[in-house]
């Protein structure tokens, strides 16, 4: 039997009070231990997902649930299987970074546990400042106690909205490390970003979202080989002033300087036509001194799918 997905989220829709419909049937499965990224341009819907299956906002429509339990029958259980490390940061408290994080495991019904407390703010950089009082810490120190308080209660599924947006390099490592540990215990998962970079390093699986709707949900390595668009730079010897005539069949493009050629080819095609395209700049008089091929990062593959949606 396959495993029960730590998210299912099935036909959930969410209209808001203005009658703007933000997600227009959302479909997805999250398996255990997967890092999914969820990729979308500003008010593509992602934060209300998010919202959704933590049951901070409710759905229109639809269903989703937490390791098999339903975000709304059974809200308890579901939300403690998750931990959510928001977008704002919502604690300008006169609290202690200790206080607060030990107030949030016990908010979800679990025994304190000073070891497991004590292990998470060192991983975090936090244990120095247990004693501070929040108000007092920096922007980074708080986003830091944001991903403390998540974790507090051990969650088995973890979101991160926007985790590494106006953070210090230093802090972005410490992220990535952690989510990285947390997945070699099984963790899953599931962070929205802006950072194409950040999905491109961190996830299994990306899905993209634009307008309310899942455009596309593929495996990073399986996405970046299928959209993936291949080029080969041609470094000419004597610049031209204009593409010739007789290359305008090819998908070519010239540098401002004339120097280079821009050729874009499919690389999962059967032929690449480069054997050809050399031959014919040869017929031509076009000398080629260099070559260099170049693949499509998933920026370019993200704009492109997006911007191919709307
Ligand atoms: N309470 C609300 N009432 C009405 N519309 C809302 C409400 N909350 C969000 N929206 C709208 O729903 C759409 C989706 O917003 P959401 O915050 O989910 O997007 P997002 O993908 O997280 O965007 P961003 O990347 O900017 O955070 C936006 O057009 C937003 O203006």
């Amino acid at each position: 039997m396959a495993a029960v997905p730590a998210i299912a989220i099935r036909d959930i829709r969410k209209k808001y009070a203005s009658g703007f419909e933000a997600l227009a049937g959302i479909d997805l499965d999250v398996a255990p231990g997967e890092i999914f990224a969820l990729l979308g341009p500003n008010g593509a819907g992602k934060t209300t997902l998010i919202s959704i299956i933590c049951g901070i906002v409710t759905a229109s429509s639809g269903s989703v649930s937490a390791n098999g339990y339903d975000t709304i029958r059974d809200y308890r259980m579901a939300r403690k299987q998750i931990g959510l490390v928001p977008q704002e940061l919502n604690i300008d408290s006169f609290e202690t970074v200790w206080n607060t994080t030990c107030f949030s495991r016990g908010l979800f019904g679990k025994s304190p546990d000073p070891v497991y407390i004590e292990q998470l703010l060192r991983d975090l950089s936090l244990w120095e400042k247990r004693d501070n009082k929040l108000i007092t810490l920096s922007g980074g120190m708080k986003r830091r106690v944001m991903i403390a308080k998540a974790l507090s209660h051990q969650p088995r599924i973890l979101f991160l909205d926007e985790p590494t947006a106006g953070v210090d390099v230093e802090l972005r490592r410490d992220m990535w490390r952690m989510v990285r540990k947390l997945q070699s215990t099984g963790v899953t998962i599931i962070l929205t970003t802006h950072y194409i970079e950040e999905a491109e390093e961190m996830a299994d699986r990306i899905g993209v979202i634009n307008n309310g709707r899942i455009i596309l949900v593929e495996d990073k390595s399986k996405l970046m080989q299928k959209l993936g668009k291949t080029q080969l730079l041609l470094k000419i010897q004597h610049p031209l002033s204009i593409l010739p005539a007789e290359l305008s069949a090819w998908d070519l493009t010239l540098s401002d300087d004339g120097t280079e050629l821009t050729y874009t080819y499919d690389s999962q095609a059967d032929g690449t036509g480069i054997p050809t395209l050399i031959r014919e700049l040869d017929s031509i008089g076009v000398e080629v001194r260099g070559l260099q091929t170049k693949q499509s990062s998933l920026e370019d593959i993200f704009v492109n799918l997006v911007r191919s949606s709307s």
